[in-house]
Parts: C-alpha cells; structure tokens; sequence
C-alpha cells in the first residue's frame, strides 16, 4: 500500500470559525469540503509545504511560528494510505481569498459535519470541537 503523506490547516477566525474549501471540479473527490493543504513535494518540510499550499490555495502569508500541530488523520483510500497530520493557524497576512477552490466557508466545528468531507477528514472534528466549541 502506497503511503502518502498530505499536509492540512484549519484556519480559524476571531469567532472560532474555522475555513473549509470545496475541492475543485475533475479531481479526486471532487465537490467535497477539505481543509487546505496539499502533498509534500520532494525536499520540502511539512511546514514548509503546509506554508507554501495556503499560499497557492489562499493568497494568504503564514509564518512557521503561527503553525501549531493538533491532531492527524490515517485513512485506508482503495488506492493509497493517507496519512494528513492537522496544524491550526489563528493568524496570517493577507486576504483570504479563493484562489484553487470551488467556494470557500468558514464554519463553526459543530457544523462541520453538515457538510460533505472527504471519509478521512471525519476523525478531525472532534478535536476541532473541542478545542473551539461546537
Ligand atoms: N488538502 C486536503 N486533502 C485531503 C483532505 N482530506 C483528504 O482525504 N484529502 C486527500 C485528497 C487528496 O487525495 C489528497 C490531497 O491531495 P491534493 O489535493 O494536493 O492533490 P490532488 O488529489 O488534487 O492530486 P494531484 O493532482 O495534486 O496529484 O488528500 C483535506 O482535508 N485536505
């Protein structure tokens, strides 16, 4: 089994909202709400990676010091093992603005499940409530 290892970000705002992004059309699950990231290319640190990604996806600045890890999902995909560690980031440079992403969202962790997320994502949610409130 093919193990790939994707970087993800909960971005969250000064109400505890935290921005969800659908996935764009003609990818793998497209249509679906993520948190942005993306896969760590060849001599990159997850950091690195994960800071460069919310660029390209958000037009958004991140420093490495407003990065702090919170959790990690490990999912069984039929074609490849996903292993996608979380960091929150509270403050970056910028608007956010959508840039890769059908739509953007900010939303309160309790409703997250409302919404249509890749099967991987549903471990992420608990601590996101937990951490923020429903
Ligand atoms: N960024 C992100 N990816 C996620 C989440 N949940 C989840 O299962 N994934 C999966 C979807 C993809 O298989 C992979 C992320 O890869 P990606 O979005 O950078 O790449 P992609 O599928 O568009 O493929 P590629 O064209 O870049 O090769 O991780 C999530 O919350 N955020």
């Amino acid at each position: 089994m093919k193990l790939t290892l994707v970087v993800a970000c909960a971005l969250i705002d000064a109400d505890n909202r935290v921005l969800v992004a659908q996935r764009p059309e003609g990818k793998a699950l497209a249509g679906l709400w993520e948190f942005p990231g993306g896969k760590i290319e060849p001599g990159e640190r997850p950091e690195q990676s994960l800071i460069r990604e919310l660029n390209e996806e958000l037009g958004i600045t991140v420093k490495e010091a407003c990065l702090a890890p919170l959790t990690f999902a490990s999912h069984a995909y039929e074609s490849f093992h996903l292993l996608m560690p979380l960091w929150i980031c509270r403050r970056w440079e910028g608007p956010v603005t959508r840039k890769e992403h059908q739509d953007l969202r900010w939303v309160r962790p309790g409703k997250l499940r409302e919404l249509a997320m890749p099967p991987a994502d549903a471990p992420l949610i608990p601590p996101l409530i937990e951490l923020l409130g429903p």
